[in-house]
């Protein structure tokens, strides 16, 4: 068939469906059609197009870009001449049902403490506070995102949560019903607590709150089919290392020092908590180590040694290999690109801090799990 006074074909129902399944919803990442967001469709003999879209909140931020990509989608389809579309809102009925979907049932249970769960888990652990944890974690994140692994990163240093500023997320979450949709910036979603707080208010939780929020946090945020998921510790062997190991047993800890003694002596006590938590150490970053000076020679602000001692003595603890997976130079580059929201690994260029950075990601690129006979939920999960 084909459109009266036109001489080209005339869409079907099953070809426009087919294109908006190649529209994703912004936030979940996930094509509409299978989000159960195209709730009617219908083509007349004009090649007109009604079609009803529900949005999963009535305040859906991305509407916008949701309402473009329907647009380009389906005015694409050969002989369509008009789309007229309709905005609904899920029910509270829809939602739930699209949570337990996304989920694989209705529980709450964290699906990285699964069995069959693919993703790694990295808790990134320090001694001491300002040895630049958060720096490398969210630099491993967008790393890790830029070799093509699915990211997420956890800021669960309550006190002093700095991971959205240094990934550049401004936007608070979207909460679909109980379901919390994150944020991404850098290729990385991202959640912090900072998020959930009015601006610089300081968190004052005890440990069972704590507690809870770093569950809520784990179960509640729709993170997707993760390759790896990073935890920014606070810093010390506090209450949040040992919930993690907790609810997530198979976490690893990435401990961060500095070359300095006396950092790398309260590093060790950080890492040597795997002990009571029986969690393995992946091994240690040392950070902050020799700056390079415009003529090229080497300055050891932080003195030396501080990486090889943790690991050294954490290896002995453990019984196990805990290697030094890289030294990060003391760059000024590091500390602007943070600021500005830009972790350096994803600006333009290279230096010795992201060469440095970028190897230890491939390390732990390296060790993703493997996907052969594991059930990845109902389709393979967006990237980014
Ligand atoms: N390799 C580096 N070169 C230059 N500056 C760095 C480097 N690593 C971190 N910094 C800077 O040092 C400061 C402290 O870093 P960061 O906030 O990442 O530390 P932290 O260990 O997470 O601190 P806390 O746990 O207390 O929040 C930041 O201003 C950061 O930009």
């Amino acid at each position: 068939m084909s459109v009266p006074g036109s001489a080209g074909p005339l869409p079907d129902v099953a070809g426009v469906r087919a294109a908006l399944a190649t529209v994703k919803d912004p936030e979940i990442r996930r094509p509409i059609t299978e989000l159960d967001m195209v709730a009617d469709l219908a083509v007349d003999e004009r090649g007109g197009v009604d079609l009803t879209v529900l949005l999963t909140i009535a305040a859906c931020p991305l509407r916008d870009t949701l309402v473009n990509d329907v647009t380009a989608a389906v005015r694409g389809v050969p002989g369509v001449t008009d789309l007229r579309l309709t905005l609904g809102v899920m029910t509270d009925d829809q939602r739930t049902a699209l949570r337990e979907k996304l989920r694989g049932g209705p529980g709450r249970e964290i699906p990285f403490a699964r069995p069959e769960s693919r993703t790694r888990v990295y808790a990134v652990a320090s001694g001491k506070g300002g040895v630049g944890k958060s720096t490398v974690t969210v630099n491993l994140a967008a790393a890790l995102a830029a070799r093509g692994l699915a990211v997420g990163v956890l800021d669960a240093d309550v006190y002093g949560f700095s991971v959205p500023r240094m990934l550049g997320v401004t936007g608070r979450p979207t909460r679909v019903g109980d379901m919390i949709l994150p944020p991404q910036a850098n290729g990385v979603k991202v959640i912090s607590v900072g998020m959930f707080v009015d601006g610089n208010t300081p968190v004052v939780w005890r440990g069972p709150m704590l507690h809870r929020a770093l569950q809520q946090f784990l179960a509640d945020v729709f993170w997707g089919d993760l390759d790896v998921l990073l935890l920014d510790l606070p810093p010390g062997t506090g209450d949040i290392a040992i919930s993690t190991a907790q609810l997530i047993p198979t976490a690893e800890l990435l401990v961060v020092t500095t070359p300095q003694a006396a950092a790398a002596e309260v590093a060790e006590r950080a890492g040597a908590i795997a002990l009571q938590t029986r969690q393995r150490v992946v091994g240690v970053v040392e950070n902050m180590a020799a700056l390079v000076l415009p003529d090229g020679s080497t300055l050891d602000v932080f003195g030396t040694g501080g990486g090889d001692t943790v690991a050294a003595s954490l290896s002995r603890l453990t019984g196990t290999d805990v290697p030094v997976l890289g030294r990060i130079p003391l760059e000024v580059g590091v500390r602007t690109a943070g600021d500005a929201g830009v972790p350096v690994v994803a600006a333009e260029g290279s230096s010795p801090a992201t060469d440095a950075l970028r190897q230890v990601a491939a390390a732990l690129a390296a060790r993703a799990r493997p996907l052969a006979g594991v059930s990845l939920g109902i389709s393979p999960a967006a990237r980014r």
